[in-house]
This record gives structure tokens, C-alpha cells and sequence, in this order.
């Protein structure tokens, strides 16, 4: 009887498969293959979600999770009022312990800001421990693609080689000089506003600066350039890829944004591209080698040296090094040089202290050529107010890893499980010095208490551009220039908070950092008034 039931119906089934119409038959075999990928997947996330947790049983576990959902709803909270995820973590260190476990949906992150744990993850176990594409950096993949900051391994290795020689040696020269220039026609800009209690938002000037910094240092564009293609081009993908961040469901809808989001990179790309070949035509076609002006001329070299073929893979993976030149190099400074003036303009010896260093490197003629690189080299008080500025807002957080194989030496004692995300907590590691919360620029000068930490584990104690072989490759760069600003502005003007802003209300500029963006600017800007000094 079962036995007739079950030829009948299977004859059911090829009368029906018979009868259907083609388009049928291959959307139910896509259904199939659909729903099998499907499950395979969910089986591999349940099996690996499992042994991941058994790896971290013996870590003790942030306050709030539950099941599914993991930490995602303390996180959103604290977003609402108005702290960043990175302050929630540090208050579950406080209270917990210097490792902790979190969730955030489905993913196991593992907590960490002691300077040991910083040590291994950047730099003995650094081939390991690799870049988070997953969660961290995946809204700003379409734009960065397999540049140096998100690519791995051999790829990783070998653009480094290829790109780290452009971003030192005598590029640093060049920077004084395009710094220099850049200040100076801020000044002018500044000039009309001084004395007219006028107020300024300078993170917007320098979010301007430092672009045109980077755009002259990397492809030799004049400002007017750098004004006309960044701001209508780069800074709105930026802003996109920044409001992915929190909400990932903007990078699959094809809204309008999502279109815009499309057609500006696509422009933005064209440019490059468009320019990299003019540059490298006319390189071909020069009767000998021209001096190299710019970085881009120096990244030509590299690829010559090596032998590299110019093609198309070779145009898109420099448009990527390129962007990713733009993004490192931009946001990172302006919040770095925010954060400095709105401290030096709560605390006028500071701000005197640099501005005899800038007569010193400038001498008598502060609108002449600018000082040698060795005369900005010696603003070794400027340095610390960048170096404070950077500890106390720490303006890049955290910095994630996922572990690519099991690591049995793991962090702090405890061997850590391959697939699991690590959270390098900077800010937490830049709030193990005395009272943190205040401004102290002597902290990073000679024999200061930065020099005082272990000798072991000092270079961990403070990490703005991390630590090891991908630390960052900008950073010499991006504090020179900000010396030759930050010291030419205040030799020339003295800031003040603006009244009624709230950098002028607040007792403590953190409570002014962004809750959501990364690197972490003043999240209404800093509003100031311009005086001429005397
Ligand atoms: C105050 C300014 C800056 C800060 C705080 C900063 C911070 C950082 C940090 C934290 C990283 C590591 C990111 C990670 O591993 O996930 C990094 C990497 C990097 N930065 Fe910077 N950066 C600054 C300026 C610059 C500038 C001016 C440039 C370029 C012109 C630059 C280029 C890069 C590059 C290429 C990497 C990737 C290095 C690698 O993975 O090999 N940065 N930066």
C-alpha cells in the first residue's frame, strides 16, 4: 500500500516535471541551489559560532549580551547618548578585567588594550592577526579596495615595498614646503575674520588644508584643483561610506543615494585613471627621467625598479593606493590639528611655548620659503602637543584583526581560536597614563612620563599610528605637516572658543568627540575667534 502511495506520487512528480514549462523547472532547481547554500552556510556560521565560543569559554564576558543579538543593544544605547561604542568597550574593561569577550550578532570580538596584548597582535603574531574586512572596513571597500590599508599577505607585502619608499625619505622635504604654502593661504583666509568676533569653524579649514596637502604631496594638484574635484567628488563618498558604518543596509539598496554613491566613484576613478596615464605617458616619452616632484613620480620609479607591467590591474590597484593615500591622510590630520588648537586655545602658555618655537624655525621672515626640515625637526614641544592631542582624543579608537589560524600564545595568557575579531582598544591603552583626562603636552617631552614606562613596552603605550610592520605609513608625513601649520597659525593669530559653541561651554573637549565616525573630530566643529598677535 505505502509502497503503490510512493510510485504514485513519484510519478506524480515526473508527470508535473514533464508538463512544466522550462523557465519553471530552472527557477525550482535555482530554489534548490538556493536554499542548499543557504543552509550550507548556516551550518559552517552555527559550527564555527560554536567552536569560536568553546575557544573563548575561559574569557570573561561584557555585561548585557544576549542570546543572537549579543552586545548590539548596549551598543546602540550608549550611540544614543551621544559616547562611541569604543567608551562602552573601556567601561566594560574597568569593570571586568583587561580581556573581555563581546558579541555583535553572531560575531565574537575579544577586548584588549594592555600593552602586551598590543605587542603581539602588531607585531610578533602580526601575520596572524590580519585585517578585519567583514565587519570593521567593509562600507569602505568599494572604495579602498585591495590598497595598502585593507589587503593581506603577499599583496600587502609587496604594494609596501613598492609604495612605503614614496611616503619617506625625501618626500618629507617637499611636505615642509607644501605645508608651508598651504598655511600661508589660510592665513590670508583668516585674515579678514581677525578681530571682527566673526567666529571660524576651523575643522572645516582644516579638513580643506589637509586635502590640498595631500593632493599637491601625492599628485601635484594645485588648491584651486584640489578644492574643485575633492569636495564635489571624494567627500560625499566619504560621507556615504561613513554613514554605512551603522547602517549597513545603505550598501545593497539601490537608492538614490546608493546611485549617487555609484557615479561619484565611478568619476572619481575615471580622474585618477585619466591622470595616472597622461603622467606616465609623458614619463615614457620624456628623452631621460625627470627629477621626481610629487609622490606619485616616486610610486613610477618603484614600479620601473621592479619591473612591473603597466596594465589595467596595475592602473586599478594604484587608484585604490591613491584613495587610500587621500582618506589616511586627510580626516586623521584635520582632527589631529582640531584638537590642538581648541587645547591651546584653553591654555595660552601652551599655545606662547609654540609660538616661540615657530620663531625660532621661521626666524624673523614668517612669510618667507619656510624652514629646513632639521629646523621643524627640532619643535620638539609642537610634537607634544600633536602627541598629546593624539593620546587624549585618540582620534582612531580601535583598531580591529580577525584571527586567521589559531593562536596558542594569544593575548594576556589566553590562547585565542581562529575566526575570532580582536579589538585593539587604543584609546584604553591611551588611558593608562596619570589623570588622562587632562591636556599635557610635557607628558611626550624628554624625560616625561611617556619616557618613564618600561622599556619592554613603551612603543605600545601609545599607538595614534599603531605599532610593527603596518604601522602607518603616513605618520612622519602627517606630523610634519602639522608642526609647520599648527605653529605658523598660532605665530600668527591667537584662537579663541567662539562664544555660545560648545567648545566654548564645555569643561573638558571630550565630551565634544563624535560618537560614530572614526578618525573622531569635534562632532560640531571648533568654532573660534581669530586675533591678530601681536
Ligand atoms: C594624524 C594622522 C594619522 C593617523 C592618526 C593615522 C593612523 C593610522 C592608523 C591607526 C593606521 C593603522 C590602521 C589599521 O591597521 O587598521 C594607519 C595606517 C595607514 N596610514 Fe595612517 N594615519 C595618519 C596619517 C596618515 C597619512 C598622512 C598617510 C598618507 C599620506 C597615511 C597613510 C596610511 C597608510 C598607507 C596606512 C596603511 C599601512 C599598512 O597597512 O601597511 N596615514 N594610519
Amino acid at each position: 500500500m505505502t509502497g503503490d502511495l510512493l510510485s504514485s506520487s513519484i510519478g506524480d512528480l515526473f508527470m508535473v516535471a514533464g508538463k512544466a514549462q522550462p523557465l519553471q523547472l530552472a527557477l525550482g532547481m535555482l530554489g534548490v541551489l538556493l536554499a542548499a547554500y543557504l543552509f550550507t552556510r548556516l551550518a559552517v556560521f552555527i559550527a564555527n559560532y560554536i567552536r569560536i565560543s568553546r575557544g573563548l569559554a575561559s574569557i570573561p564576558s561584557a555585561p548585557g549580551g544576549i542570546p543572537l543579538l549579543g552586545h548590539v543593544l548596549p551598543m546602540i544605547t550608549c550611540v544614543r547618548q551621544n559616547k562611541g561604542a569604543w567608551d562602552l568597550m573601556e567601561e566594560w574593561l574597568d569593570s571586568t578585567g583587561p580581556i573581555i569577550k563581546c558579541n555583535i550578532l553572531g560575531t565574537h570580538s575579544v577586548v584588549v588594550r594592555d600593552p602586551t596584548a598590543m605587542k603581539r597582535v602588531f607585531q610578533t603574531g602580526y601575520k596572524i592577526y590580519e585585517k578585519d574586512l567583514d565587519l570593521s572596513y567593509r562600507p569602505f571597500l568599494p572604495i579602498l579596495g585591495s590598497g595598502l590599508v585593507t589587503s593581506d599577505g603577499a599583496l600587502w607585502q609587496k604594494q609596501r615595498t613598492l609604495m612605503g619608499p614614496a611616503l619617506r625619505i625625501d618626500v618629507l622635504d617637499d611636505i615642509v614646503r607644501i605645508a608651508k604654502k598651504a598655511v600661508d593661504r589660510l592665513c590670508e583666509k583668516l585674515r579678514p575674520h581677525a578681530g571682527t568676533g566673526r567666529p571660524v569653524n576651523i575643522e572645516d579649514e582644516f579638513h580643506l588644508l589637509t586635502l590640498q596637502v595631500i593632493g599637491e604631496a601625492v599628485l601635484s594638484l594645485g588648491p584651486e584643483e584640489c578644492d574643485r574635484v575633492f569636495p564635489q567628488l571624494y567627500l560625499p563618498v566619504m560621507n556615504e561610506a561613513n554613514h554605512r558604518v551603522l547602517r549597513p543596509y545603505r550598501m545593497y539598496l539601490p537608492t538614490p543615494e546608493w546611485f549617487r554613491f555609484r557615479s561619484r566613484m565611478g568619476q572619481l576613478n575615471s580622474f585618477l585613471i585619466n591622470l595616472f596615464r597622461r603622467r606616465w605617458q609623458a614619463r615614457q616619452s620624456a628623452p631621460q627621467r625627470p627629477k621626481p616632484v610629487d609622490i606619485l613620480d616616486r610610486i613610477f620609479e618603484a614600479i620601473e625598479e621592479s619591473g612591473t607591467k603597466w596594465d589595467a590591474a596595475l592602473e586599478t590597484q594604484l587608484c585604490y593606493e591613491v584613495k587610500t593615500f587621500l582618506l589616511a591622510g586627510h580626516e586623521t590630520s584635520a582632527a589631529m590639528l582640531s584638537w590642538s588648537v581648541l587645547e591651546l586655545s584653553r591654555n595660552a602658555e601652551a599655545a606662547e611655548m609654540v609660538v616661540a618655537e615657530a620663531k625660532v624655525a621661521f626666524g624673523g621672515d614668517p612669510a618667507g620659503e619656510g624652514p629646513s626640515r632639521r629646523a621643524v625637526d627640532e619643535m620638539v614641544y609642537t610634537l607634544s602637543v600633536l602627541k598629546e592631542a593624539l593620546r587624549k582624543y585618540s582620534v582612531v579608537p580601535v583598531v580591529t584583526r580577525k584571527l586567521a589560524e589559531d593562536d596558542p600564545v594569544g593575548l594576556l595568557g589566553q590562547p585565542l581560536p581562529r575566526g575570532v575579531m580582536v579589538t585593539c582598544h587604543i584609546q584604553g591603552t591611551h588611558r593608562l597614563y596619570e589623570q588622562p583626562d587632562e591636556f599635557r603636552p610635557e607628558r611626550f617631552m624628554p624625560g616625561g612620563e611617556y619616557d618613564k614606562f618600561d622599556d619592554a613596552t613603551r612603543a605600545y603605550m601609545f599607538l595614534p599610528f599603531i605599532q610593527g610592520p603596518r604601522n602607518c605609513l603616513g605618520q612622519h608625513l602627517a606630523m610634519l605637516e602639522a608642526r609647520v601649520v599648527l605653529s605658523l597659525l598660532h605665530r600668527r593669530f591667537v584662537f579663541t572658543a567662539a562664544p555660545g559653541h560648545p567648545c566654548s561651554q564645555v569643561a573638558n573637549g571630550l565630551q565634544l568627540r563624535h560618537p560614530t565616525v572614526v578618525p573622531v573630530g569635534p562632532v560640531d566643529g571648533v568654532q573660534v575667534l581669530v586675533e591678530e598677535r601681536k
